[in-house]
């Protein structure tokens, strides 16, 4: 698949959430591979300018899942409501390397004086204008994923889905991202879903974070903490437990110290 059309995250819609205040609407969603039902009856709504966290173990179609939302697969069984603008950021940025910043941010999209300044905006929000007239070779991960999201947002999509898009980031990057991207959310209020192995990035970004287990959501849970949220806070700490708890990650009670008697 190209950058662009990743970008505009093909048009294999298979229907449109026509509900107020609703983006997204599954029902009975199935997806089976190879005699395995990864996805097995999702029921599932978004709402418009929620953002939603959707936690899972590895391959337990968390992809697969949100690959169904962008229309870059089919589900075998279901119903499938998503709005026609969507738009994913990946793992990896996916930029095309012959073009400059502005032209991967504008990629797709008709050419012409509007386009470029609404390019150069969307660089703004990022904080990349400046490197509009850079190669991506010279951009650093964390630059090359904030062109990714300002491609996406230019598009002003209604439902913005994220794989993973902070994992391949050093640490302190990906905090910074974490807080860029909630603000820009907060801003352009699309429906957001944000697939995370991250159970601590959930928690900070989310206002209803999802967990995917053997083919089923089994926890739907709202986060409804104040912001900024900070893990040190004891509800965060409760929301994390309960989260680990319902992917299998059960903490292993730390063993009591026998005092040293000598
Ligand atoms: N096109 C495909 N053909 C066959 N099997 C597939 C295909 N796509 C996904 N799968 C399988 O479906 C399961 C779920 O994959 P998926 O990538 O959705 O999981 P995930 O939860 O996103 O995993 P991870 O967190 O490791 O990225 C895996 O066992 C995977 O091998």
């Amino acid at each position: 698949m190209s950058p662009a059309d990743a970008a505009d995250a093909a048009d294999a819609a298979t229907g449109t959430a026509e509900t107020a205040g609703t983006a997204v609407r599954l029902r009975r969603l199935r997806r089976v591979f190879g005699g395995r039902a990864v996805l097995d009856g999702i029921d599932l709504d978004l709402g418009r300018g929620e953002f939603t966290a959707l936690l899972g173990a590895s391959g337990t179609g968390k992809t697969t899942l949100l690959r169904i939302l962008a229309g870059l697969d089919a589900a075998d069984e279901g119903t499938v409501l998503v709005p026609p603008s969507r738009t994913v950021v990946f793992q990896e940025p996916r930029l095309v390397p012959s073009k400059r910043v502005l032209g991967n941010v504008t990629v797709g999209l008709p050419s012409g004086a509007r386009t470029r300044e609404r390019g150069i905006a969307a660089l703004a929000e990022v904080g990349l204008e400046r490197h509009r007239d850079a190669w991506p070779g010279t951009l650093s991960g964390g630059e090359s994923q904030r062109v990714a999201l300002a491609r996406a947002l230019l598009r002003e999509p209604e439902l913005l889905l994220l794989d993973e898009p902070f994992a391949a980031l050093d640490a302190l990057t990906r905090l910074r991202m974490q807080d860029l991207v909630g603000e820009l959310c907060r801003r352009h209020r699309p429906a957001v879903l944000l697939v995370t192995h991250d159970v601590d990035e959930a928690v900070r970004l989310a206002d209803r974070v999802l967990v995917l287990r053997d083919g089923r959501l089994i926890t739907d849970v709202r986060t409804d903490l104040p912001g900024p949220r900070d893990s040190a806070d004891p509800a965060f700490a409760v929301l994390r437990r309960r989260l680990l708890a319902d992917l299998g990650v059960t903490s292993t009670p730390i063993p009591a110290t026998t005092p040293d008697r000598t």
